[in-house]
């Protein structure tokens, strides 16, 4: 082939056009639309990010409200998807349960056929409150609780909490995790991203895009990568061994530490500044640090002795543990958010269209290579 092969895994290759989410991976800066993640972090919310990422400017006060109700409005599952919920093995882990239920969503659509913009912004809404629903509602099958009907009073954060624990959610928890979601909304051509990109350009619907998304996120090195760091933790916890000890035994051999280094931060990721007092916070608050403590010193070691920097997965760990959410709803939560994201890049890949076909570098056996009859195989 004349064009030259790309580096392994695709490594620094521009491969899109996008107005939605920059990042400058040597100074640590994420900025969704322009506007700073820190900025976003501390003053919006996820209802507000999510139009932001939609639409492209920040919305006024009016803008606002009408978005919250219309995701509020969609907070709807057909019954036929409850029921498919209830037919799954309680051994199902949530993020697989939600891939396939995703998948399911289209049949109950009613602009399945339809992939115009406007038909994919309506089914984004829908997906973004549908995702939230299923989660909290398979939690609930699988403990052999009731469902919680959702109520649209609450925020994104607040209802799931609701429908998830069937309490009224403290302002702390909703705060927390409405902080978390605004950090997970996009992050460019992540992983899940791309392979969402990938569907859409074959202008295949969003439901089969964003199914294959939750599938690419669920994998350890992207977003399961959360679930794998409090796993680490209570590892650590039930050896009743020093963390440090613990990841230089891990690093000696050739293990990785989930919830560490990035593709392209090769400095802090600013989503893990944020995370990291929000894991410190409510430790201190709530009388239970061992967590964070952990956390920062296993953090102290590995950036003075490997040079990597903790990412968005390592402190969403000991937050998400210490709100009481269960570990295999953690990367269900970052689906819960970047579905926002998704949402955008698909409709964007969509509104300029082309085919994504790479080509591949061909090192497989010689051609021509003979065709041998069966009989004359060794
Ligand atoms: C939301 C997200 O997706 S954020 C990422 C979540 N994933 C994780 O936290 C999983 C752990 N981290 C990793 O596996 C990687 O750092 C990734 C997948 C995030 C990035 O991968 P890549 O850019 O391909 O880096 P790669 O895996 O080649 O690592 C480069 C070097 O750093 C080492 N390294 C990278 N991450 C880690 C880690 N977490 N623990 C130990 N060593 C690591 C690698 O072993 C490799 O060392 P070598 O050059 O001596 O072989
Ligand atoms: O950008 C990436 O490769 C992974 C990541 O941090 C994310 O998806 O949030």
């Amino acid at each position: 082939m004349s064009t030259a092969v790309a580096g392994k895994g695709l490594e620094g290759i521009v491969a899109a056009n996008s107005g939605i989410c920059y990042i400058d991976g040597d100074a640590g800066v994420l900025a969704y639309r322009g506007i700073d993640i820190h900025e976003l972090a501390e003053n919006s919310t996820f209802e507000e990010t999510t139009y932001l990422l939609w639409n492209g400017i920040l919305p006024n006060e009016f803008a606002l409200r009408e978005f919250q109700q219309q995701l509020a409005l969609a907070r709807q599952l057909d019954q036929r998807i409850v029921d498919l919920l209830k037919s799954f093995p309680t051994s199902a882990t949530p993020m697989e349960v939600l891939r396939t239920a995703v998948s399911a969503l289209s049949f109950y659509d009613a602009d399945e056929k339809d992939n115009s913009h406007d038909a994919n912004v309506r089914k984004a809404y829908n997906l973004t409150a549908q995702i939230a629903m299923i989660v909290a509602i398979y939690d609930r099958i699988r403990k052999g609780k009731e469902i919680i009907p959702p109520d649209r009073s609450l925020s994104h954060a607040g209802n799931f909490l609701w429908m998830l624990n069937g309490e009224k959610p403290s302002e702390t928890a909703t705060r927390t995790l409405d902080m978390a979601l605004v950090l997970h909304a996009d992050h460019e051509l992540n992983a899940s991203t791309f392979a969402a990109r990938v569907i859409a350009a074959t202008l295949s619907d969003i439901h089969s895009a964003i199914t294959g998304a939750i599938g690419a996120l669920k994998g350890p090195l992207h977003g399961g990568a959360n679930e794998g760091v409090m796993r680490l933790l209570l590892a650590i916890d039930k050896a009743g061994s020093d963390p440090v000890d613990y990841v230089k035994n891990m690093l000696l051999a050739k293990q990785k530490i989930m919830g560490f280094g990035h593709r392209v931060y090769k400095t802090e990721d600013p989503r893990a500044t944020h995370l990291r007092r929000m894991s410190e916070k409510l430790g201190k608050d709530s009388g239970t640090p061992k967590w964070y403590d952990m956390s920062r010193a296993i953090e102290l070691y590995i950036n003075q002795d490997k040079k990597l920097n903790a990412n968005v997965d390592f402190y969403s760990a000991s937050t998400y543990q210490t709100l009481g959410i269960d570990i295999d709803l953690y990367t269900p939560i970052f689906a819960l958010s970047r579905i926002a994201g998704w949402a955008a890049h698909v409709i964007e890949q969509l509104d300029d269209n082309r085919l994504i076909r790479p080509r591949a570098d061909y090192i497989g056996p010689e051609y021509p290579s003979p065709w041998i009859p069966l009989e004359e195989r060794p």
